[in-house]
């Protein structure tokens, strides 16, 4: 049997929005010379050899966040000019533990207060407080910029880099030349001053100081999240993917054709996945117009980047949780791509969702091939889950050379389509994905907590497809994208368990790559997002690994590299300070008014 030819679309009623209008320029962080960068991974950290030992016995319990009111109006400066008063400041400037330093550097820096008030607060003479950022100003060479801003020595080949940059063009600016710098291991900013400027405004650029347990990092994007299924996070996962579809998952599904309901899900689900450091999202919500709308409202309003998805199916799947016809599935799809498009917003976008081909016959995986050709749209669906699934697909399309072939058939593979799991691909299918520059979303949580596989992202990466992570919720029972880095490094290293001796295991720089711009390429969004490239949009985290209450213990002797890595592997959201979408600050961890 040949696949049916496609039922024809109508034509789009009124003109459509571009969605590619140019966007605002992005902020963008300074970056180091490579060069000092490397310094400061080598340099030891700047703390005191001694265990941490309070101040005055009884350290303030904030930091970074400390509100101005703790900061007494019109204190009397205590005289620390007595001989007895040095000895003092200099036995506490030795005993004075890490902590107190950050939050020195934190208050004085980020927060601007003076030194006399820092003093005062935490109960420090104020040549102490003094000291330690004159100290922090010398190892990160904190200096007034001068007209040319170069106060730091470069190397013979930077200079020349420099120099050849400045000639590029007149108007060239320093902060520019600064940016291109940009180098370090995982596309991070760390221990550095980060200039947010904008256009026109340079002179008024508001300037954060981090501390030593700060750093920046991309933004982290999730490949395949059902909004839908929140409801469902971590409960039922005792049956697999089959029977879990027909039990929990499609009847959670259909609560979504009431709207107020539809809203406090989505909106709970959008700030979570923001607390969580999720920037960009590929949604999945239900076969619900209205419903489907709300999210793209929710998400907009939120700030966050995303594609979102009016999920299509109409077989195979209960009657009170199905579309009716292929003409209805089409018409609504249509309207909910011009309903979104309407919102003329540069980050959020439209995504065409077969849920998968089991519930979609021929003739509408047809009519939403062509649908999205005609918007240009994003694609998204499952493929090769789990082995019944796959024997399934065999038996509804016996015509076709592979589940892969059955998608591809239908025009619904492309650079802009995204297949979640991917787990039992043939070399055949790995080789059609690759011809048409399809991503791959990698749901390692999912794919073990309801037992679909156990999937080999080496051969997949080694085939050079494009692989990012989802967290696949409620598939998955986490919703963040740091724990999808984990549980691919687990799969991979109990896949190892199985291999031979040259397996190479996935490192936890390639999972953060796949977290980051593993998925803007997945998305097809790389030349937007991903890492801190120039040009790019400034979707960013301010991660801190001391933040208050956090799970992460920091030693005097860790690297950089080790402060990352162990954000990666026992990191939370205590840990994620700021996040930043296309250069707005959306959410601040000491400010719980954004939004
Ligand atoms: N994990 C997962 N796989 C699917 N295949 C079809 N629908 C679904 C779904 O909702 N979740």
């Amino acid at each position: 049997m040949k696949p049916p030819e496609p039922q024809p679309l109508p034509e789009p009623q009124q003109p459509e929005p571009t969605l590619e209008a140019p966007l605002e320029p992005a902020q963008v962080p300074q970056q180091q010379p490579q060069q000092q960068q490397q310094q400061q991974q080598q340099q030891p950290q700047q703390q005191p050899q001694q265990a941490e030992v309070s101040v005055d016995g009884n350290p303030p319990a904030c930091s970074s966040g400390a509100p101005a009111k703790y900061f007494p109006a019109n204190v009397e400066e205590t005289n620390e000019t007595t001989i007895d008063n040095k000895m003092k400041a200099k036995v506490q400037r030795r005993r004075l533990s890490p902590s107190h330093r950050e939050m020195i550097i934190d208050l004085v820096f980020n927060e601007k207060k003076t030194s006399r008030e820092v003093a005062r607060y935490m109960g420090l003479p104020q040549s102490t407080v003094m000291s330690v950022v004159q100290v922090f100003k010398k190892e990160h060479r904190i200096h007034k910029k001068t007209a040319t801003g170069r106060k730091r020595r470069l190397t013979t080949a930077q200079e020349f880099q420099l120099f050849e940059m400045s000639q590029e063009r007149d108007n060239i600016s320093v902060d520019e030349i600064r940016r291109r710098f940009c180098n370090s291991i995982l596309n991070l900013v760390t221990y550095q001053k980060l200039q947010f400027t904008e256009v026109g405004k340079r002179k008024d650029s508001n300037i954060h100081y981090m501390t030593p347990s700060q750093f920046m990092m991309p933004g982290m994007i999730d490949t395949h999240i059902h909004a839908s299924q929140f409801p469902n996070n971590g409960v039922a996962m005792d049956l697999p993917l089959l029977e879990w579809l027909q039990t929990y998952t499609f009847p959670t599904e259909a609560n979504f054709s009431d709207t107020l309901f539809a809203r406090e899900v989505y909106s709970k689900v959008v700030e979570r996945l923001l607390r969580n450091g999720t920037t960009t999202a590929a949604y999945f919500g239900t076969i619900h117009l209205e419903g489907s709308k709300i999210l793209a409202d929710v998400v907009h309003d939120k700030g966050q980047r995303a594609l979102i998805g009016k999920v299509n199916m109409m077989r195979n799947c209960p009657e009170y949780y199905r579309e009716m016809s292929v003409q209805e599935s089409i018409r609504d799809t249509e309207e909910f791509i011009r309903y979104v498009r309407s919102i003329q917003s540069p980050l959020v976008q439209p995504i065409v969702t077969p849920r998968f081909a089991p519930t979609c016959p021929e003739d509408q995986l047809a009519s939403l091939g062509q649908l999205a050709a005609k918007y240009g749209c994003h694609i998204q669906s499952h493929l090769c889950e789990t082995q019944p699934e796959c024997n399934w697909v065999k038996e509804l399309f016996p015509w076709a050379k592979s589940y892969t072939d059955v998608y591809d058939s239908m025009r619904l593979l492309s650079e802009k389509s995204v297949m979640a799991h991917c787990i039992w691909l043939t070399d055949d299918e790995i080789y059609t994905l690759r011809e048409r520059g399809v991503g791959i979303s990698h749901c390692p949580n999912s794919n073990v907590s309801i037992r679909s596989g156990l999937c080999d992202i080496r051969r997949l990466l080694n085939s050079g497809l494009k692989v990012g992570l989802g967290t696949d919720c409620s598939g998955g029972y986490c919703p963040s994208i740091l724990d999808s880095m984990r549980q691919s490094l687990q799969v991979s290293n109990i896949l190892a368990l199985d291999r031979d001796q040259d397996y190479q295991r996935i490192t936890y720089k390639e999972a953060f790559r796949m977290a980051t711009l593993g998925g803007a390429k997945v998305l097809n969004m790389e030349d937007r997002i991903g890492n801190f490239e120039i040009d790019k949009e400034f979707d960013a985290l301010l991660i801190d690994v001391s933040a208050p209450g956090s799970a992460i213990d920091i030693f005097s002797k860790d690297t950089v590299e080790d402060k990352v890595q162990k954000f990666i592997y026992t990191g939370d959201d205590r840990n994620i300070a700021r996040v930043y979408v296309a250069g707005h600050r959306i959410l601040d961890l000491h400010n719980k008014n954004l939004h």
